[in-house]
């Protein structure tokens, strides 16, 4: 896909945190954390993308990147073609308003209760939003609108739950709501940080399905955000999208179900997929975790060469001096960032580190 097809274009994309000139900066104890490292990506029209990796990896400063709420050091965000902070700074260039954009891209996160005002009636936390982005749209045509949704997502009779504070609801019908708050918008891009997280095991695969359903009704693009490879298995394989892999600031890999899941080739990747058992039928109890059992490296102190090479038992001599590049492969959509993708690299002939 090239930027000029995509709903969202990230390329180069660094976000540093740290340095600000604080207390600690000027006694020399703080150091960056480099929270995204280098990344690029584009996101599709009606493409799910799923960001997966542990605690800590940048998945959330990512996502908020890339929907023009946190600003990136160093590389461009472009909403079609439009780069988001032009818009926002010199907007008399922009060929979209930065108001269009905030409007086009929008959040949902892992707990629902922060999105609704605990004061307020659902009804008026799903109006405001509404009412702010079409001022001359009528108050029964917003209430028809909130009420048809509500319909259209299970909650009925709307009137039911639209009535209700938000203490009133569960956690599942809280997240319902605040998806069709997101919805009413129309956007082109909903950023699912954690959003299902929260939820019982067993409402998780409801609110995927949902949030498939009404994809297909608004065709929106998700970049969706998990620590759990089962949920990013289950909503990549049903929308036929993408997961891309995270591991301290990077995207180590990217590709379909097929490619992350059944022919992983990132270590990290594969580390993932074992830890994950009911993906991996052909787990042999006496296997090994393939991966070295010591700390995440500080991402203020990020290791030389390839950051997961402290971690990784297949990790060779190279691995610590150099610094992998994005290898892809030859139909260019699995994209991986270890020097094993490259069957001609030197990597090959390098010494191991670990036995
Ligand atoms: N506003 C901030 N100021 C300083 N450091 C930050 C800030 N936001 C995030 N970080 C740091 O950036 C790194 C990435 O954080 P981020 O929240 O993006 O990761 P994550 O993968 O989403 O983690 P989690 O799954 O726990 O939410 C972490 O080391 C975090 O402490």
């Amino acid at each position: 896909m090239s930027s000029s097809d995509s709903v969202v274009s990230l390329e180069d994309v660094t976000v540093e945190f740290g340095n600000d000139g604080g207390v600690f900066d000027f006694f020399g104890e703080s150091n960056p954390v480099r929270a995204v490292n280098d990344v690029s990506l584009d996101i599709g029209e009606r493409e799910i993308v799923t960001l997966i990796g542990e605690s800590g990896c940048g998945k959330s400063t990512l996502g908020k990147t890339a929907i023009g709420v946190q600003k990136p050091t160093s590389g461009s965000v472009k909403y079609r073609g439009q780069d988001i902070w032009e818009a926002r700074n010199n907007g008399k260039n922009a060929s979209i308003s930065f108001s269009e954009i905030r409007h086009a891209l929008q959040i949902i996160h892992q707990d629902p209760g922060s999105a609704l005002n605990p004061n307020q009636r659902v009804i008026t936390s799903l109006s405001l939003p509404l009412k702010k982005w079409n001022p001359d749209m009528s108050r029964e045509r917003r209430e028809e609108r909130i009420y048809a949704l509500f319909e259209r997502v299970g909650m009925t009779p709307p009137g039911d739950f639209l009535n209700r504070y938000p203490h009133q609801l569960s956690g599942g019908e809280k997240q319902r709501a605040v998806l069709v708050r997101a919805m009413l918008l129309n956007p082109d891009l909903i950023l699912a940080d954690e959003a299902i997280s929260a939820l019982d095991v067993s409402l998780r695969v409801e609110m995927m399905d949902l949030m498939l359903e009404l994809q297909d009704i608004f065709d929106t693009s998700y970049l969706f955000i998990s620590h759990d490879l089962s949920n990013a298995r289950y909503i990549a394989e049903k929308s036929g999208g993408r997961i891309a892999v995270m591991y301290l600031g990077e995207i180590v890999e990217i590709g379909t179900v097929d490619e992350i899941i059944d022919n992983a080739q990132h270590p990290y990747t594969k580390a993932l997929r074992w830890a994950t058992p009911n993906l991996f039928d052909d787990r042999d109890d006496s296997d090994e975790f393939p991966i070295r059992e010591i700390d995440v490296p500080d991402p203020t102190d990020l290791p030389s060469g390839c950051n997961f090479h402290p971690r990784c038992p297949e990790a060779r001599e190279v691995c610590q001096r150099e610094h992998p590049g994005v290898f892809q492969s030859e139909t260019g959509g699995h994209q991986c960032r270890c020097f094993r993708a490259d069957d001609s690299h030197e990597y090959w002939n390098s010494s191991p580190l670990y036995d």
